[in-house]
């Protein structure tokens, strides 16, 4: 599908693309570009065999690539935008893997004054809590979603083709608009992610007192697992998709207000009515996954 990919970023996600690509066959050679204090994750890139090659100067990464894939965290995008905008190829394709799309649409804005249409704005909804590439798998987009945010100037050829390399790497795609995108991610994955990192600083600061932890199991394990996070991944992401986030944080507070009164006046039924229909909302969630 293509001779030479270029990630920029090669991470968690970078890592995967690039394992996924090469072990489907998406690609004849995976070059990474990275910054000098990201030297060691991108020997260890080539010593995994991730990417044939890595470099530092951007110039050099973005020769004869006929595909570029940035994936390093939202808040880094449009300085990287402005390193390659002296390179940009009309014929190459470029895409992302960031969390929020508003935020990468805006940065090319910035950049180019608007999106190049060959462009093509990509987050797949996979991942996990670790970074960097010793995290990365061939698998991790296997049977996950993957949503593109197309513009209207987008390239058809170039949308094809990022919707093709997806599904081959076995992502289900899904097309919407950047603002649906943005809308949808912060109450399935932003909030959640600043809820579980609310939690655990609060129950981490009672702990330094009370030792709370050595007594916490599997209920702590599955809530908290997400603020193991990279804290300049949601960092980034919280901040450039705050306007949709605030609101919620917003109901979210008013949705504990209302249990904090249930049991303030000890209103069991109101209470067991709360509980059953977040589990019936649950259930609602994981039937679909397994469709
Ligand atoms: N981790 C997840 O669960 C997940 C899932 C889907 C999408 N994403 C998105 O994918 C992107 C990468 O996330 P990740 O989890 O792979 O992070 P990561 O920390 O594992 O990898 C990011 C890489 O980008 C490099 N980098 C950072 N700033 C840079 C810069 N200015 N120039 C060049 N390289 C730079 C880092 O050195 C690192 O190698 C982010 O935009 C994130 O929002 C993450
Ligand atoms: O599984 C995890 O650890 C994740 O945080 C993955 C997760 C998510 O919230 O579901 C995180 C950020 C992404 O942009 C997409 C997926």
């Amino acid at each position: 599908m293509f001779n030479r990919l270029c990630i920029i970023g090669i991470g968690l996600i970078g890592g995967s693309i690039a394992r996924a690509a090469r072990a489907q066959g998406l690609c004849r050679e995976v070059v990474a570009y990275g910054r000098e204090k990201n030297l060691l994750n991108m020997q260890l890139a080539k010593q995994l065999g991730v990417i044939d090659e890595f470099y530092t100067d951007i110039a050099a990464a973005l020769e004869n690539t006929d595909c570029v894939i940035v994936a390093t965290p939202v808040g880094s995008m449009q300085v990287i935008f402005e390193q390659i905008k002296p390179y940009w190829n009309p014929e190459t394709i470029y895409s992302d893997a960031g969390s929020t799309k508003g935020s990468v649409v805006s940065a090319l804005e910035a950049v180019f004054g608007a999106v190049p249409d060959n462009f093509v704005p990509a987050h797949p909804i996979a991942g996990a809590e670790r970074s960097g590439v010793d995290a990365s798998t061939v698998d991790l987009f296997v049977n996950r979603r993957l949503i593109l945010t197309p513009l209207e100037n987008t390239d058809k050829q170039a949308l094809a083709k990022i919707h093709s390399f997806w599904e081959q790497i076995g992502s289900s795609v899904s097309v919407m608009s950047v603002e649906h995108h943005d809308t949808v991610l912060a109450a399935t994955s932003h909030l959640p992610h600043i809820l579980a990192f609310a939690l655990v600083g609060l129950l981490g600061r009672k702990d330094e007192q009370r030792e709370i932890f050595k007594y916490a199991a599997g209920g702590f394990r599955d809530f908290s697992r997400i603020a193991s996070s990279d804290p300049t991944m949601w960092q980034d992401i919280c901040l450039a998709n705050k306007q949709e986030i605030v609101p919620l944080i917003r109901q979210f507070q008013a949705e504990l207000s209302k249990i904090e009164q249930l049991l303030v006046e000890d209103q069991s039924a109101q209470l067991f009515e709360t509980f059953t229909y977040a589990r019936n909302a649950r259930q609602r969630f994981l039937d679909q996954q397994e469709d």
